[in-house]
């Protein structure tokens, strides 16, 4: 150790504490005491000592707290306090300790004679390079250093780890946008489609123009109901029924008026139907009607009912409808005579030539007296033919 005069290393001291250096201060504080000792003034070298070992505990600085300490039980040993002295010794040991414990794992320490840990003797510690017993060395901690170059990927990858977070949360949102979107797209589809189907549903079982059954709407209905009335024994009236010279209705007052005629004779009928009753266009200017429990004795005064209301609207309506009438055949589906759809029809069938040869304007029961049609004059159908075939 190179020592400085006492005042020297005091304005040292003073110039360290001005820079608020703490290795400096440290240092400083180390050198002073140093000399004091040495000039014989180990009362005021113990309170600088002790400062210094504060210092340097609080900045990890080993190296000089040893130094410090060392100082410290010769300073104590010049006052003949031998129980402080080894007090400080052993305090010195332990910073001896620590600092082989922070040097040993180095690779490149082996071949360093101030890293071999060597047992009990204080020279173990590296020797000081310049100054006073190294106390100018830099305070910086090698574990600090080995912290922070630990600490720093870490803080790369915890950066990188979230960037990437938000990357994945915006392109969750934009898919989740896009997903909305699409469901929004499917929505609407899905209700045009239904809206279509239901259209469709209504063309296929609803005539466009009369609001009535479909031919083949009537068919199944009446199926159901035929079917349903066998189950259970009970009788079905079916009527099938056609406008009265409707041609020249046609041909007089031109397609539109026919057309007004055929919608007063749909909306008539509907009058006098319930809910449950079928009623459908068979084609052109015929219709059709089915109703449960109808039988031989009741279906002939509904169809006449029908029959007067027609006739009733048509004489008090527009000039083209005061012609208008029509004749209804009616035929039963009971137990006795069977409830086959086909004979039913024509049965039916049979009964309206009945009324139509007649005189028209009328209704006809079928029953086993009414003469079966010549083919020529009236072609048999059925309801499972095309509405061209009637
Ligand atoms: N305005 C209109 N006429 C139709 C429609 N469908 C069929 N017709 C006409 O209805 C008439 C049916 O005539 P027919 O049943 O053959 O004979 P009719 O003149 O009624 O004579 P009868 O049935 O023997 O009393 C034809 O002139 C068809 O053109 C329609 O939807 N609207």
């Amino acid at each position: 150790m190179v020592a400085g005069s006492v005042a020297d290393l005091e304005n040292k001291l003073a110039d360290a504490r001005r820079s608020n250096n703490t290795a400096d201060i440290s240092a400083a504080l180390i050198r002073l005491a140093d000399a004091q000792l040495q000039a014989g003034q180990a009362s005021r070298a113990l309170p600088l000592l002790e400062e210094a070992v504060t210092l340097s505990s609080r900045y990890n600085d080993d190296r000089q707290g040893r130094e410090a300490a060392l100082l410290m039980a010769k300073a104590y040993l010049a006052q003949d306090d031998a129980g402080m002295a080894d007090t400080w010794n052993k305090r010195a040991e332990q910073f001896r300790e620590r600092i082989e414990r922070q040097i040993a794992p180095r690779p490149e320490a082996s071949g360093d004679a101030t890293a071999t840990p060597a047992t009990g003797a204080p020279a173990v510690v590296a020797p000081p390079t310049n100054g006073v017993d190294g106390a100018e060395q830099p305070a910086a901690a090698p574990s600090q250093a080995r912290w922070l170059w630990l600490l720093l990927p870490v803080c790369l990858l915890l950066i990188w780890a979230w960037l990437r977070s938000q990357r994945k949360a915006d392109d969750l949102r934009n898919e989740t946008e896009r997903l909305a979107r699409h469901q929004k797209h499917l929505r609407n589809a899905h209700q045009t489609l239904q809206q279509q189907a239901e259209h469709l549903r209504q063309t296929a079982t609803q005539d466009a123009l009369t609001g009535a059954l479909t031919r083949q709407a009537f068919a199944n209905d009446l199926s159901e109901l035929l079917h349903h009335a066998q189950h259970y024994g009970k009788p079905v009236a079916f009527f099938l029924f056609d406008l009265d010279h409707f041609k020249s209705v046609n041909d007089t007052y031109g397609h539109l008026a026919g057309d007004i005629a055929l919608k007063m004779v749909a909306g008539v009928v509907r009058e006098n139907l319930d809910s449950q009753d079928l009623f459908g266009r068979f084609g052109g200017d015929e219709f059709l009607i089915a109703c449960m429990d109808g039988d031989a004795a009741t279906a002939p005064l509904l169809a006449e009912k029908i029959r007067a209301s027609v006739r009733k609207h048509a004489v008090d309506g527009h000039e083209s409808l005061h012609d208008i009438s029509i004749s209804v055949g009616i035929a039963i589906a009971d137990p006795e005579q069977g409830y086959d759809l086909a004979t039913l029809f024509t049965h039916a069938d049979t009964a309206l030539y009945a009324a139509k040869r007649a005189g028209r304007n009328c209704v006809r029961l079928a029953d086993a007296g009414l003469a079966t049609p010549p083919s020529s004059e009236f072609p048999l159908r059925s309801l499972a033919a095309t509405p061209n075939d009637a």
